[in-house]
């Protein structure tokens, strides 16, 4: 069935999928294309994409939930055994014999931490927080109280238990928030090139990729050469030139030519294991706070002890051992990665996704926020306005060689120019050799001739003049705050475009809202100066940097951190790779350049740059909330203490005060989440 320029394949491989029973009818949605043809996938196929990630997320979810789920068991076989402890224990008190009874199980639960304290003080010669528990376990039993014993390790038990549903949660909702990120891919299909969902895509299947693109996933080279810009990975800027059997890498660039390559791994495994390293970032982090709490809980342990036996010969054994319950920081442990991961939640929550955590904290720390122009603070897609052409050459045939040049380029200049096209009628001319200058412009072959389309640089670079009234019509066009981008046919130029974008309406309201926050904001470009000045004048940004190339882009960001700023950086195009992998934290947009997306650590899925001040606004709730939470551990250890000295309190007294100051923490913890609900 030919529907004008697309082919819309009814039965995708019908019978091989039938065959594997992996429901044939929803691959019957693929979109096609003859060479040159531009299409849209049909709805059928953005259904499938979703149902796709779904599988892939769980798969991904299943494969990174085994290590969790283990030591989820672990803990509730601990818990068990410990109840059933505490229940001898308890019988211990009418029928005393059966008390002895729990130690075998109170000891075998507690064993990793006697261990740890062993090894720390004889190995280490160091004392932590496994001794102050250690010693009040056998404190607790040497003195014959046993329920206190079975209270103080389920109390531990179940505040791990807590943290670790607390996990499990924030990745669910994490992977509620990656499922709305579909991508859809290049394959090549017989004669015919088919746009699938990414998750489609098979085991050996070729996968084909031309200038402009980001390479989607590994693969070996089968037909082709490319010229392809390997920054990201290597940091290395000269382009490697690659043919058949070469391998290429995942989020590298293609400048120039047009590969098919032979995938290892099937599109559902590739997505599985992004979405696995986002759920294991997110574990690392939470692990990462954790053992930050633990040392402050290890640096106290000292003072514990020491207080512990002070107090020995003046109150006696139990009271010394009623204070070892007090070691301040030890709910930290439990409290403060409770904080990071419902603020991981709040963000997914509100639409945000974080694939990194630590970016939420490092964003405490930003005093820079440094943004891309184009794409960015203004629309994707700008528009096509005045037109200006030399010579024969009519505004038509003009418009309808950038766009064959355009075709498949993902720049919001292409964009503007393929819509334009489109708009007009004009036909889609087949274009071949494509090459991509990053930050300059694209060469490629149209019907026997050679188009340029690009900056006045490219136009410097490539030797093409530029007759003096177009000059005069650059400088008019940059006055009213456009972008200026030129077409060269064979070796003369052909015409100008002026390209008026659209500033994203929520801009100039997140900008003062960074502004109130003493953030300083940079706008930079790789667009010219004129517009970028216009632009970042009518923002009332003092900071602007124009005719920026992908690599300046990244040494300004090095420049301002030399400077002792901590940068942030909001960008959306392959030219802002660098610069997104040089800042301490980055961010992108949902639709940016593949590349840019798998750089960045947050994503705006929304496309929403209010978001931006949100970020912040997270940051310093979280920051609050980990303060609230030293408070809340400094309370309950003084309290805990004043309760032992004035009121004599015994171990399950002690253990009872620490606690609820454990619980408050947690409830705290939590607050920022139960109240996002009862706003929203
Ligand atoms: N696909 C393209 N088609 C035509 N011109 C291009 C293309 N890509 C880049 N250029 C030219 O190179 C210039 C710099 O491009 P680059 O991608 O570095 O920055 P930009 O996206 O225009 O701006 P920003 O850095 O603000 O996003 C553009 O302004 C344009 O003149
Ligand atoms: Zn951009």
């Amino acid at each position: 069935m030919i529907l004008g320029d697309s082919l819309i394949i009814s039965v995708y491989d019908y019978n091989e999928r039938k065959r594997k029973k992996k429901m044939p009818w929803l691959y019957a949605s693929a979109t096609a294309r003859r060479a040159g043809g531009g299409l849209q996938i049909n709805p059928w196929g953005r259904w499938l994409t979703w149902w796709r990630h779904r599988a892939a997320q769980d798969a991904a979810a299943d494969g990174h939930a085994d290590d969790h789920r283990r030591q989820e068991q672990t803990i509730d076989r601990d818990l068990i055994i410990c109840s059933v402890s505490g229940a001898l224990a308890v019988a211990g008190l009418i029928v005393p014999p059966l008390k002895f009874l729990s130690v075998p199980g109170l000891l075998y639960v507690a064993a990793p931490t006697l261990r740890d304290a062993y090894r720390e003080l004889y190995r280490e010669r160091e004392v932590s927080m496994a001794m102050v528990y250690s010693l009040l376990i056998l404190g607790t039993m040497g003195l014959g109280r046993f329920v206190a014993s079975s209270i103080s390790v389920g109390l531990r038990l179940l505040g791990q238990k807590l943290l670790m549903q607390t996990e499990r949660t924030s990745k669910q909702s994490l992977l509620d928030i990656l499922g709305e990120q579909p991508r859809t891919i290049w394959v090549q299909q017989g004669e015919m090139e088919l746009q699938i969902p990414f998750e489609a895509l098979r085991l050996g299947d070729v996968v084909i990729t031309q200038a402009g693109d980001t390479v989607p996933v590994d693969g070996t080279i089968v037909f082709g050469l490319a010229s392809i810009d390997q920054h990201v990975l290597t940091g290395e800027s000269l382009p490697v030139e690659k043919g058949p059997g070469d391998e290429v890498y995942a989020a590298t660039v293609m400048l120039s030519g047009k590969i098919g390559f032979r995938v290892e791994k099937a599109g559902q495994d590739t997505v599985a294991a992004q979405i696995g390293e986002v759920l294991s970032r997110t574990a690392d982090f939470s692990s990462a706070v954790q053992l930050r709490a633990q040392a402050i809980g290890d640096r106290s342990a000292p003072y514990v002890l020491a207080l512990s036996a002070v107090t020995l010969p003046v109150l006696g054994p139990v009271s010394a051992v009623s204070l070892l319950t007090a070691s301040f920081g030890y709910d930290l442990r439990i409290t403060a990665p409770t904080s990071a991961l419902n603020f991981l939640r709040l963000a997914s929550r509100q639409g945000l996704l974080i694939k990194d955590g630590r970016a939420l904290e490092i964003l405490q720390q930003v005093d820079t926020v440094v943004f891309d122009k184009t794409g960015t603070l203004t629309l994707a897609q700008p528009h096509v306005g005045e037109i200006t052409t030399c010579g024969e050459i009519t505004e038509d045939q003009l418009l309808t060689y950038a766009a064959a040049a355009e075709h498949r380029q993902l720049h919001p200049i292409a964009l503007a120019i393929l819509h334009e096209a489109k708009r007009r009628g004009l036909p889609a001319l087949d274009m071949e050799d494509a090459a991509y200058e990053v930050g300059y412009g694209i060469k490629v072959r149209v019907a026997g001739r050679t188009i340029r389309v690009g900056s006045a640089r490219y136009m410097a670079l490539e030797e093409i003049a530029i007759p003096p009234f177009i000059q005069d019509r650059q400088r008019l066009g940059q006055a009213r705050g456009n972008t200026v981008v030129y077409v060269a046919v064979d070796d003369q130029l052909g015409g100008t475009m002026e390209l008026q974008a659209t500033t994203r309406p929520e801009v100039r309201r997140m900008i003062r809202a960074l502004r109130r926050r003493h953030v300083s904001v940079y706008v930079i470009s790789g667009d010219q100066e004129a517009p970028t000045r216009k632009l970042a004048d009518e923002l009332g940004v003092d900071h602007y940097m124009a005719e920026t190339l992908p690599e300046h882009k990244a040494a300004i960001i090095e420049r301002l951190q030399r400077e002792g700023k901590t940068v942030c950086f909001v960008g959306d195009g392959i030219n802002d790779a660098i610069a997104l992998k040089q800042a301490n934290v980055s961010v992108s947009l949902r639709g940016a350049a593949g590349v840019a997306t798998d750089t960045a650590q947050i994503i705006l899925p929304d496309q929403n740059l209010q978001q931006v001040d949100q970020l912040f606004d997270l940051a310093a709730g979280l920051r609050a909330n980990m303060r609230n939470n030293v408070v809340i551990t400094v309370i309950s250890s003084l309290l805990t203490v004043g309760a032992v000295y004035i009121w004599h309190v015994g171990v399950v007294g002690s253990l009872v005060i620490y606690n609820l100051g454990l619980a408050s923490g947690v409830t705290n913890a939590t607050l920022p989440l139960l109240r996002q609900q009862a706003e929203g």
